[in-house]
């Protein structure tokens, strides 16, 4: 489901793939200087921003958008040809984007949460600060013949482990970190939830949130469960192919998908990948539920800006402009982190 994953032939002439390969980041190679993005025709991308300023300004509404009011009075967007599906423009505070960048860089990806770099390095403890401290994952071999196994230390010491020893800076592998795992842990190879893994709750207070966010997408009188979630990092360039989550049992319940830091364009379509999918803009703070026949809908995510025009993140650049914050700020100019939540029974 990731960008670097082979799409079969077929599946390059449907809609959704040439809707992806629309949207997707394109380098001008007409151009001598400085490598530039080509421009992309933005003009059919839904924005909710807009949508809620001309409803609020005007009661002035697109038609098949349908306008709500949450419980707490919070606006949000439902579309008639897409029951299932809501968009939540800003549903996350300012200080609840700070909260839940740090926490998806700090805390998240701590074992015995997985990330994508498991498979390969086994747990890595405190990456985020590892890559602060310039620190550098090196490969040590025993000589009892205990497996290999790999470590981080202090960039002076790579010298001293000699020419032959494997490594690679703590920096890189933050850049490369496309995901981690909370709560049930996802296992990409069977693409099903596995149990018997090691795992920690979903924290309390990422619990209540989901609750709350849950709330306009939920059957009446019943409870949302966040049991497993999955945290999707994205840098320039870095893409989630269409794909559906159709691993959790009950699809009557939403999947709560929190958008944090660079704009994104997020595709939804149908039920085939044939059906063309809507493109909207995700926003630092907007949160989509999808339930119900939503579940059933393809959707992805073709492009991340990063450029200070397009990117919209401002009110988080103030918010990160502390001295002891630099390092969130520096990450987050150039990224996009997705929080999704889901009950998997
Ligand atoms: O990044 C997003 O907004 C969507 C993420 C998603 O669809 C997923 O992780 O299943
Ligand atoms: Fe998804």
């Amino acid at each position: 489901m990731y960008g670097s994953e082979k799409v079969s032939e077929d599946s390059e002439r449907t809609a959704f793939r040439k809707a992806e390969k629309k949207y997707k980041l394109y380098y001008d190679s007409t151009l001598k200087k400085k490598k530039q993005p080509k421009q992309v025709d933005l003009s059919e991308v839904l924005d909710f921003n807009s949508i809620l300023e001309s409803w609020k300004n005007s009661a002035l509404i697109p038609p098949g958008i349908v306008p709500l009011q949450s419980d707490s009075g919070h606006p949000f967007f439902c579309l008639e040809n897409r029951p299932g599906f809501c968009f939540i423009p800003g549903g996350l505070s300012i200080e609840e984007q700070y909260l839940w960048i740090k926490e998806s860089l700090i805390s998240f990806p701590q074992p015995p949460n997985r990330t994508n770099h498991n498979a390969f390095y086994g747990p890595i403890h405190d990456l985020f600060v590892a890559a602060k401290e310039k620190k550098v994952l090196v490969e040590e071999s025993f000589s009892n013949g205990d497996p290999k196994a790999w470590k981080l230390v202090e960039e002076q010491e790579v010298s001293s482990r000699g020419k032959g020893c494997k490594s690679i800076s703590a920096s890189v592998l933050l850049r490369k970190l496309r995901w981690s795992t909370l709560g049930l842990q996802f296992e990409w190879s069977k693409r099903n939830y596995d149990v018997s893994l090691p795992h920690n709750k979903i924290p309390d207070a990422l619990c209540g949130l989901a609750k709350r966010l849950a709330a306009p997408a939920m059957p009446k009188g019943e409870d949302f469960k966040p049991e497993a979630a999955i945290v999707n990092y994205f840098g320039l360039g870095d893409t989630l192919g269409g794909h559906l989550d159709d691993m959790e049992k009950d699809w009557s319940k939403p999947i709560v998908s929190m958008s944090l830091g660079c704009k994104a364009i997020f595709l939804l379509g149908g039920k085939s990948r044939e059906d063309p999918p809507l493109a909207m803009f995700l926003r630092s703070g907007d949160v989509v539920l999808m339930a119900g026949k939503a579940r059933e809908c393809y959707h992805g995510v073709p492009r991340i800006f990063t450029d200070t025009e397009n990117a919209e993140i401002l009110a988080l650049e103030l918010q990160f402009s502390k001295e002891e914050d630099h390092s969130f700020l520096e990450y987050i100019q150039t990224s996009r982190i997705n929080i999704n939540i889901r009950q998997v029974f």
